[in-house]
């Protein structure tokens, strides 16, 4: 029986961060389905899409694919092009739309199927994965999830303002909970975490706790 860890939380939560920790120290698989939906919402902006009929023939001209950890478009690995608060904004625009998530999660249900994974999203614990083994819901303050962000980016040279991270932080987390299809929202069967006052050590520790108790059989592996 494998294990299935799915941390669900709002832009800047810690997902990417706690999910990467995780999965090393476990030694099994790990998803990023922001990354997934960062990659289509980045291309389709560039295709210039104006309804569904065009976002569906873009889909089918899409050559995604996912090894060893990384993606690749049409054949080319996927960088830190996608991690600007711009592509943040257009994978969240376009996140609403249901061609977009059918294709999508027909693609992270097809990677996580039968493994022993950890999958961080926002609807991975009631869409993607709702048997999931091990559900988290990550969530922090705004302004805790912006302060981190702004050190994350100007630390890596990228020019832009506290103010600016927080309003894509406010504008994602009304986009990403308040839509129709697959809002970001806590499973009934989630453990809720606020990370606003612990590490990312101690974030990583309590979940170990859970993965301890609901997945024995990966924990003897160890
Ligand atoms: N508990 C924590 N304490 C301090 N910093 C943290 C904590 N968790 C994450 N961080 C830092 O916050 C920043 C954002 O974390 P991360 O990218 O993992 O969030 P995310 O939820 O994946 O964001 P997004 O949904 O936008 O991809 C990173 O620089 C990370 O190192
Ligand atoms: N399972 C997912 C993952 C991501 N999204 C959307 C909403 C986010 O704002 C955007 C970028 O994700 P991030 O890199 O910030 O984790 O993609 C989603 O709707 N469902």
């Amino acid at each position: 029986m494998p294990c299935r860890i799915a941390i669900d939380g709002p832009a800047g939560s810690g997902k990417t961060t706690i999910a990467k920790l995780l999965a090393k120290t476990l030694g099994i698989f790990y998803l990023d389905t922001g990354a997934m939906y960062r990659i289509v919402g980045l291309y389709l902006e560039k295709s210039d899409v104006s309804n569904d009929e065009e976002i569906e023939n873009k889909l089918k001209e899409l050559k995604l694919s996912f090894s060893d950890g990384d993606f690749f478009l049409n054949g080319k690995k996927v960088g830190d092009e996608i991690r600007t608060p711009d592509v943040g904004i257009y994978a969240s625009k376009y996140a609403k739309n249901e061609i977009v998530r059918r294709y999508l999660t027909k693609l992270q249900r097809e990677i996580a199927e039968n493994e022993n994974i950890v999958v961080e999203g926002r609807d991975i614990g009631t869409v993607v994965l709702p048997d999931a083994e091990v559900k988290i819901f990550l969530v922090a303050t705004q302004e805790a999830r912006a302060k981190r962000r702004f050190k994350e980016l100007t630390e890596k040279g990228v020019k832009v303002t506290y103010e600016q991270v927080l309003n894509e932080i406010k504008l994602r987390d009304k986009q990403d909970s308040e839509r129709n299809v697959a809002p970001l929202r806590k499973a009934k069967d989630a453990i809720l975490i606020d990370s606003t006052k612990f590490s990312i050590e101690e974030v990583v520790q309590k979940i170990l706790e859970v993965v301890k108790e609901k997945c024995k059989l990966l924990w003897q592996r160890e």
